[in-house]
């Protein structure tokens, strides 16, 4: 027996978080070869396959042997796991309600499968050149000549000529292939390459980042200026000062901001580019990333939201640009908020943050202006550049004929900028070509058949298409209900609409359509927002994919095609989201050397967006958008979650939700919350359960939808009572399903 106990001596019991949606860990037995640490990635069995996993917490084993546990397969050539990640892990899935191994599903998804690299290979001069010679092969080898090491693909291109005419000469022996060291996953970065001289305001703000930088230590800033301002030379600032202290920096963007030309300004001003981690990155390409940061070796990363999940060693900073952005909320699996979370991970690891925005959230403002956050303000834009002259177009006195889009008077100005050789960009939000297809003589509209909506025409394609399931189908030419011919007619428009409005009124202008729904990707967009930049397009017709961030130095007119769109939505922030949207658009204007105008297309031009927009006086909006929010105890005052019942059968999630609410109702207080009767009027330290109610979109792929909208005060723990509530309710049966969805930021 004691053989045995000294043959497990240094064995270990392991909890293992798999990357599945289970909350909890597995515990497994590892012989005493292994000697695991928490933050170890291993190979464990799994039912009848093998998962990747993550050591969570060790324990010795006793001199015991695996009993009945199974054992741990291997340890995997990883960087461990953190510890400030792996609580960032629970964090994260202890807020969303989210089971923890999908938490950690962000953080891991990188390495799980990382096949071993494959070594490069380069080709130099070797012997003689070959008995045959070619036109292609003297190229070929006069562009090796010099004694240097070259890519197939480089001496192809430098030859113009295909790869197979390389492959001949290594055969013939006068090139030879050798092995070279692996890529640098990231460039050098020098904080002093070339810093930007910056106004008075720009200093300010850039002094008061660096100065907590170098402290150290969680300090969270709103970095709040006017577009235009120069925001990003002042956060560079912070990021140089991360870079001098030997730590590392993240720029967290919506990721169609993450531009050529962002990384070029980055470059400018840091001799090379950061590391990039968005969907575009290629799978061995975020492999390699994601060990450079684990080692240290990659400094600064820019990137979409999931980079907020990155394993960074030493991470002295975290800016979140264009915080008000709703795309930092990740809707279908683990509903996080990027900006949210990236605060509890800056507080975490011990970093700076800084969000920056030309009209912050009114979550972030609050915080700012009690002081939770420091507040630095840009007023101005930079280079003494005028902000944009706004102007409605009253669309009820002055607004276009029938069947078009496009006033007189926006038209003429466009007119006007054009002939100056400057940029026009025409705004709407809404992708194809119209928002609804009806027959004209029997009225019957065009509805997708697994949604709760109707199809969308997308002229380009050809098709009908459904925005919520993808749905497709071909546009008739009969009316499927009346078999009336040549009856169908598009209501509305989308921006494919406008650009034929545009090709009519503008025959010889230079017109692009942007659209997220091309084809051509992410890829497509980024060449054809650096192709605006560069001034190739006379015209851009856009959703709000070009409100984002971008810097068009020829734009100087924007006319807002439907600036009431957003306003009529069940959304309770909808006018904020307006508000955001009409002035980044409108901020597109002239930042160039021309000074810039917008024009705003409304029907309900008094309506108070609109005059705050006008006027240019975000004060008085922001104070009238807090007060009606801390009224109606909505966040940031009071707290928020949504619960999505969803089942094919109507009954079944109706049935469902029902017994969830009275759940809900029914708990009893406790010291972590306080439960309002069902049916009373709640006290203000409450929280009350609303609904159910049909969503309003009541059908989404086949499945009926009833939502809940569980309204908390802040002192209570919200997250305590949607478990017990989650758990009081009688088992999800018949196919519903319950999502979760903590703080949400769409109501559909
Ligand atoms: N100190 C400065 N002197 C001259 N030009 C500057 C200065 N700071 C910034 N700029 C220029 O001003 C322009 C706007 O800067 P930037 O894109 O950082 O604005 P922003 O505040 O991020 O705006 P938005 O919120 O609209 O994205 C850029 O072309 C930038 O190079
Ligand atoms: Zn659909």
């Amino acid at each position: 027996m004691s053989g045995e106990a000294d043959r497990n001596e240094g064995a270990q019991i392991v909890e293992i978080l798999l990357p599945v949606a289970v909350d909890m860990a597995y515990s497994y037995y590892a012989p005493p070869a292994l000697r695991l640490s928490p933050g170890d990635c291993v190979e464990v069995p799994l039912s009848t396959r093998k998962s990747f996993g993550v050591v969570w917490s060790v324990a010795p084993a006793g001199g015991a042997g695996p009993g009945n546990l199974k054992s741990v397969i291997a340890k995997y050539d990883r960087p461990p796991l953190g510890e400030t990640l792996r609580g960032f892990v629970d964090w994260v899935a202890r807020w969303t309600l989210a089971p923890r191994g999908m938490a950690l599903r962000l953080a891991t998804r990188a390495v799980e499968e990382a096949a071993p690299e494959t070594p490069r290979v380069g080709y130099r001069l070797a012997g003689p050149p070959p008995e045959r010679m070619t036109a292609a092969r003297a190229r070929v080898i006069e562009a090796a000549e010099g004694g240097l090491t070259f890519s197939k693909g480089e001496l192809a291109r430098a030859a113009a000529c295909s790869n197979g005419v390389v492959d001949a000469l290594v055969d013939a022996g006068a090139l030879e292939a050798v092995a070279l060291p692996p890529e640098p996953v990231a460039e050098a970065l020098d904080p002093d390459f070339a810093r930007a001289p910056l106004e008075a305001e720009q200093l300010a703000g850039a002094e008061a980042l660096t100065s907590a930088v170098e402290q150290g230590g969680y300090r969270p800033f709103l970095l709040e200026g006017v577009t235009g301002a120069g925001k990003t030379e002042v956060y560079f600032e912070a990021v140089a000062a991360a870079l001098r202290a030997g730590g590392q920096a993240l720029v967290l963007m919506p990721e169609i901001a993450l531009t050529a030309q962002f990384l070029e300004r980055f470059a400018a001003r840091f001799g090379a580019k950061p590391a990039e981690w968005h969907s575009g990155v290629s799978e061995r390409k975020r492999a390699r990333l994601w060990r450079g940061v684990a080692l240290g070796e990659v400094k600064v990363v820019a990137g979409a939201r999931s980079a907020l999940f990155l394993p960074f060693s030493n991470l002295r900073l975290i800016v979140v640009d264009e915080e008000h952005e709703a795309a930092y909320k990740q809707e279908d699996g683990v509903a996080y908020h990027a900006r949210d979370m990236a605060v509890v991970r800056a507080r975490l690891e011990g970093a700076t943050i800084v969000l920056a925005s030309a009209t912050p959230s009114i979550e972030t403002r609050v915080n700012a202006q009690s002081g939770r956050y420091g507040y630095l303000r840009l007023t101005a834009r930079a280079n003494a550049r005028p902000m944009p002259r706004i102007e409605a177009i009253d669309m009820r006195a002055n607004g276009p004929e029938r069947g078009r889009w496009l006033a007189p008077r926006l038209v003429a100005e466009a007119q006007e900028t054009i002939a100056r050789g400057e940029q026009v960009l025409f705004f709407l939000n809404r992708r194809g070509y119209a928002p609804l297809t009806l027959c004209r003589s029997c009225g019957h509209r065009f509805r997708c058949e697994n949604c709760d909506a109707w199809l969308v025409e997308h002229r380009f394609r050809r098709a009908l298409v459904c925005h919520h399931c993808g749905h497709v189908e071909r546009r008739p030419h009969i009316c499927p209900e009346c078999e009336a011919e040549d009856s169908l007619t598009a209501c509305g428009p989308g921006v494919e609409r406008l650009a034929e409005e545009a090709a009519i009124l503008f025959p010889d202008a230079r017109t692009l359509v942007l659209s997220s729904d091309f084809p051509g990707g992410q890829e497509r967009l980024r060449r054809e927002l650096a192709e605006i930049a560069a001034g190739a397009f006379d015209i851009v017709i856009g959703t709000q994919l070009v409100a984002k961030g971008h810097n068009f130095p020829f734009l100087t007119l924007v006319g807002v095609v439907d600036a009431d769109s957003g306003l009529g939505s069940g959304d309770p922030r909808a006018a904020e989201r307006t508000f955001q949207l009409l002035n980044q658009v409108t901020g597109r204007a002239g930042r160039g050397e021309k000074p810039g105008r917008a024009l705003i297309q409304s029907w309900q031009a008094d309506h108070p967006v609109i005059r705050a927009i006008l006027s240019g006086e975000a004060e008085a909006f922001y104070a009238q958008e807090t007060r009606l929010r801390e009224r109606a105890g909505l966040p940031p005052f009071g707290r928020l979650a949504a619960l999505i019942v969803s089942a094919k059968d109507a009954g079944a999630a109706e049935t469902h939700a029902r017994a969830l609410a009275r759940a809900g109702h029914s708990l009893p207080s406790t010291d972590r919350y306080r439960v309002a009767p069902a049916g009373g009027l709640p006290e203000a330290d409450e929280i009350v359960v609303l609904g159910p109610a049909e969503a309003p979109i009541s059908l989404i792929r086949g499945r009926y939808r009833f939502r809940l909208l569980v309204k908390a005060p802040k002192s209570a723990d919200l997250q305590a009572y949607l478990r017990a509530m989650l758990a009081a309710a009688p088992k999800e049966r018949g196919g519903v399903r319950v999502a979760v969805d903590v703080e949400p930021q769409s109501f559909w």
